[in-house]
């Protein structure tokens, strides 16, 4: 599902984000990032769907390259990404429904599609009920699964979610990651990039560290630091 082979990023100010990564997600796997803050994970978020251009090495998604991609070609690689980020960066003039709907729009849905499919997307997150809202009257957490319900809403073959939990408090947080575990059970590839230590360790997944742009750790199963195994599965 996505490959990165010989990756480096340097960007044009100098810094080196990510030196030489290589890794393979498969299809379904459900996968945490971590690292200090300045490792690389938002880097590498980036570069998956295209805000960056990686400096040497080869990027697949869905055993495609996406280094040489036109317009069109990148709209459909973001149309199966879905991408959630930790300020939301939701449109503050459109409530609910329409946010998520304008994700469906963008891709040029047919009106009754969408109709059909904001609700259902709506629901899932647990917000039918607040579709008529305004981002602003929300809470963090709502506002969070509104951004998910726009990343899903599309049917992506992978959700990104970079610190998805960073304004969010325990409880909502653990209600986000077991809505992306959810996801995840339903065939989606979902990447986490976090720093949210006990979420990473109680979830048992694999775990990427990145340490400086290098790729110094890939468990299966593993925890937040290394060695670490008293985890419980969710
Ligand atoms: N657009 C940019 N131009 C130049 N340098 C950048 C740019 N974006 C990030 N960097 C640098 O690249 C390195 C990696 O940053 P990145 O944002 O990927 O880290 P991160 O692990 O996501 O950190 P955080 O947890 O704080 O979000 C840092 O040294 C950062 O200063």
């Amino acid at each position: 599902m996505i490959q990165m082979v010989g990756v480096s990023k340097l960007y044009q100010n100098g810094v080196a984000a990510l030196h030489d990564i290589n890794i393979h997600i498969e299809k379904g796997e459900f996968v945490f990032l971590i690292g200090q803050s300045g490792a690389g994970k938002t880097t590498f978020i980036r570069l998956l769907f295209r805000e960056e251009l990686p400096s040497t090495g080869q990027i697949m998604v869905g055993g495609r390259s996406i280094i040489r991609l036109n317009r069109k070609e990148i709209a459909i690689l973001r149309r199966n990404i879905g991408v959630v980020f930790q300020d939301f960066r939701l449109l503050p003039n459109l409530n609910v429904y329409e946010n998520v709907a304008f994700a469906m729009r963008v891709t040029e849905c047919a009106k009754n599609d969408i109709s059909r499919r904001v609700p259902e997307v709506l629901d899932l997150v647990g917000l039918g009920h607040k579709s008529g809202s305004m981002p602003a009257q929300l809470s963090g957490g709502e506002q969070q699964r509104v951004a998910i319900a726009r990343a899903i809403v599309n049917k992506p073959m992978v959700v990104i979610a970079d610190e998805p939990t960073g304004n969010l408090d325990p409880e909502t947080s653990w209600d986000l990651m077991r809505l992306l575990n959810e996801i995840n059970k339903t065939g989606t590839t979902v990447l986490v990039a976090t720093h949210a230590r006990d979420i990473v360790d109680v979830m048992r997944k694999r775990v990427l560290a990145l340490e400086n742009g290098r790729m110094m750790r890939d468990d299966t199963g593993g925890g937040y630091d290394e060695n670490k195994n008293n985890g419980l599965l969710l």
